[in-house]
């Protein structure tokens, strides 16, 4: 029996083959959803678990985009290094298996999209909105980085949020895994939104890559855009190698320093994540513990405590 709430009407009059797909090794069943949108080689779909009637999203990859063995690589690597993370702040991998045609990536279903959409719609967030998601961003960066993976590619499009406004940290395709203590990556195959100094010069990056792009998600979500964004990639890169942006006055002073910290030229001087989670701006201001599905679209109004 198909659920039949709302979202999840598949207008399925018949079992059209084209929506069905097989995953022998583990004899599941699954309806194709709805398109829910594009992920570099893949298309992305609901998928109902006939099994469990659970819904999840999946990367679909047809084979004939990935008919070079180095395209292969990168999916494998990319499911390999999600596979091994579990934390309530990082997309869990549920499955990956291949039929004739393609090869899918099934994994847990983020209903509310990202945050790219909801500032779309929101403009800028408050400070408190701002509190709750970085201190889910930082908590599930630190487990990425304590298994030894670099994300590399933290950006707005990839802070996804379920249906209870959990944060959870997707896409791994730019991800590597650290080998050695103090082993320094060269080149990163693609382009981060939020690239830091030091990839983009070469100089040999790590772990802090992400402390930089964490700066970045935290100035895009309190001013509304990036801190180097212009018209142009070129224009962006001087700016970001010249650590040339503006600090609006209109952000507090604990907010300004979080930002400050994380954007500083010099890898070595940022902060840990371990100092994030303690800063003056993730404690020392009202933390919602969650947040309403209507801050999505409409700006909170958060009750204000006093201190007795
Ligand atoms: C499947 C790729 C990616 C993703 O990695 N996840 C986990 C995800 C989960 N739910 C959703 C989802 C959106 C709306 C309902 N579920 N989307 C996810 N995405 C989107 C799809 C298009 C671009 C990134």
């Amino acid at each position: 029996s198909i659920p039949d709430n709302a979202n999840m009407k598949l207008h399925i009059n018949h079992f059209d083959p084209n929506y069905i797909i097989y995953d022998s090794s583990s004899d599941t069943t699954y309806l194709r959803g709805r398109l829910l949108g594009k992920g570099g080689f893949a298309r992305c779909y609901e998928l109902l678990d006939l099994n469990t009637n659970k819904i999840y999203a999946g990367k679909i990859i047809a084979k004939t985009r990935i008919s070079k063995p180095h395209q292969r690589q990168k999916i494998i690597r990319e499911v390999e290094l999600q596979k091994t993370l579990h934390h309530k702040h990082v997309v869990e991998f549920h499955s990956y298996f291949e039929d004739d045609e393609n090869v899918y990536i099934v994994l847990e279903n983020c209903s509310r999209k990202s945050l790219v959409h909801m500032l779309k719609q929101r403009k800028t967030l408050t400070e408190p909105e701002v509190r709750y998601y970085l201190k889910a961003l930082v908590e599930g960066v630190g487990h990425i980085h304590k298994h030894n993976i670099i994300h590399r590619d933290l950006k707005l499009g990839n802070m996804l949020i379920n249906d209870s406004m959990e944060l959870k940290i997707a896409d791994f395709g730019l991800a590597t895994s650290i080998g050695y203590e103090g082993e320094k990556k060269m080149t990163v195959c693609g382009t981060p939104n939020y690239i830091a100094p030091e990839v983009l010069q070469k100089r040999g990056h790590s772990y802090e890559a992400d402390v930089w792009a964490i700066g970045c998600v935290a100035y895009a979500l309190l001013v509304g855009r990036p801190p180097f964004e212009t018209s142009t990639l070129k224009e962006t890169y001087v700016r970001i190698t010249s650590n040339n942006y503006v600090l609006p006055p209109t952000l507090s002073a604990d907010a300004q320093d979080f930002i400050q910290k994380c954007l500083c030229n010099e890898p070595e001087l940022r902060p840990s994540l371990e100092q994030l989670l303690n800063s003056d701006f993730l404690t020392s201001g009202h933390m919602p513990k969650t947040l309403s599905p209507a801050c999505c679209s409409t700006m909170p109004k958060f009750p204000i405590y006093t201190k007795f």
